[in-house]
This record gives structure tokens, sequence and C-alpha cells, in this order.
């Protein structure tokens, strides 16, 4: 698998506080890769760091062999990585339709009909206003407005966060179709149990830095669960 993005030594803080600490990892093309971790582990300001929206403080960030550690956001975007942040940011006075059609497209496969396809239940949102869309609408949206830009790296913060049962099930149906189409994914998935079956790798934060990293069939639930937690394992490297 040809490598798509390659982080080396990521350093990103909140002030004073280091959040993400040294962290290496790598992710293939096509690579589906769940980031779990306990709430403050980091997850979400490495995505952010990766996105360009965080400031980096030290480290690298490739991504198709290019040096992108100090590009801005919205350049990044245009060599194709979507960031789906954590509260999924939609613009609540506006239609379904005018949300997917602000996002500026890089050419590519992914168009608004296609994207529909993806997102069944999205068709019959078009015309609703953002603010009265459910949890599992609004998730679809976000993600939808995402995949317009034709990103080739896409980063979801959270992806169930705040989903009924059934919501949730939506959305990893058509994520499974991205998934199907070569999707390069990273995922934020609080449950372990999701993010093991959907992913091919999981890399488990903790304290900001790199706690295991696995195939998703070589490690079971009860190893992540330990790394997570920190549970007197010293840091586990498996691939
Ligand atoms: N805006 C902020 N200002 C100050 N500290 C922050 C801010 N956002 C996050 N932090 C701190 O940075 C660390 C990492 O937070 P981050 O949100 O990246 O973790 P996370 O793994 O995504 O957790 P969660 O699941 O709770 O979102 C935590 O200690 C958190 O308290």
């Amino acid at each position: 698998m040809t490598e798509l993005l390659n982080v080396r030594n990521l350093t990103a803080r909140h002030g004073q506080l280091p959040a993400v600490r040294e962290v290496s990892l790598t992710i293939g093309r096509g690579e589906v890769l769940a980031l779990v971790g306990a709430n403050g582990a980091g997850k979400s300001t490495l995505l952010r760091a990766i996105a360009g929206v965080h400031p980096i403080g030290g480290g690298t960030v490739h991504f198709d062999g290019s040096d992108i550690t100090r590009l801005p956001a919205d350049r990044r975007v245009a060599a194709g990585i979507a960031l789906v942040p954590e509260g999924r940011r939609l613009f609540p006075e506006m239609t379904v339709e005018e949300n997917l059609r602000v996002a500026r497209s890089r050419p590519g496969g992914w168009e608004l009909e296609m994207v529909l396809e993806a997102f069944p239940m999205l068709r019959q949102a078009l015309r609703r206003r953002a603010s009265t869309l459910s949890g599992g609408e609004q998730q679809s949206t976000a993600i939808a407005r995402a995949l317009l830009t034709n990103p080739r790296l896409l980063l979801i913060d959270e992806v169930s966060l705040g989903l009924s049962p059934v919501a949730t099930e939506a959305v990893y149906k058509s994520l499974d179709r991205l998934i199907r189409a070569g999707t390069t994914l990273v995922l934020v998935e609080q449950d372990l149990g999701r993010a093991m079956s959907v992913a091919d790798r999981i890399v488990c934060l903790r304290d900001g830095r790199v706690a295991l990293t696995a195939h998703a069939g070589a490690v079971t639930r009860e190893e992540v669960t330990e790394a997570y937690f920190g549970l007197g394992k010293p840091t586990a490297v498996r691939s």
C-alpha cells in the first residue's frame, strides 16, 4: 500500500499544555485508520493539526510526498485533505442543499448526485434547514459536504458521538460505501467495537502519545482497552 500521509514526531499545544506529543504515524492510500483513546487523549487536536486548523509546535507532516507542515488550512483542502470537525459546524439557517453547495470542489468523482446515493437519507432533507436536522442527518450532511471537496484524505472527528443507534447504523452504512469506493479515512470513534470492525488499523492515543498501533485483526479489544487506560503494559507497536 503506498503511503499517503506521513506524520513524524508531531507536537501540538494548547497554550503551555502539550496535547499531542511526538506522534508518528503513516496512512496508506485507501486505508481506514481508527484513532481511539480516552477523553483528552489528543485525538481532536491531532486531526486538527493534520488539517492545518491547529498550529503545529514541532515535527513534520508529509502528504503524498510533499511537506505540508507549514501549509495553511485552505491550501491543505485544495491539496485534498478534508476535516469533518467535532460538532459538525453546519450553517444552521441554510438548507441541507445550500450547506452542501458551499463546499468548494476539487475536480474528482464526488458530485451531488453521487453523494446523495451514498447518503440516501439526505435526499428527502435537501430543502430543510440544517437547524431542524436530527443528529444523524447533521453528521451525514457534514460528511457529504466534506466529500464534495473530493478529498484524497477524509478526517472525521467523533463519528457517532450523540447519535442514536439507528442513526449510527445509517451513517456507518454510508461510510461503508465510501470505503468500498477507496476513500482514505481517519475516524475518531469512541465506540471501540465499531472502530475495530470498520478500520484496517487502530491507533490508540494516551496523554498525547501513541500508546498502541496495530492492525485491527491482530489485536484484541482487551489489548486496546489496556492501551487506552494505560493498565501497566508498555507501549505496544504491532503491524
Ligand atoms: N481549546 C482548548 N484550550 C485548552 N486546552 C484544550 C483545548 N482543547 C483541548 N484541550 C486540552 O488538550 C488535550 C487534548 O484534547 P483533545 O480534545 O485533542 O482530546 P480528545 O482525545 O479529542 O478528547 P475528547 O474526546 O474529549 O474530544 C486535553 O488535555 C484537553 O483538555
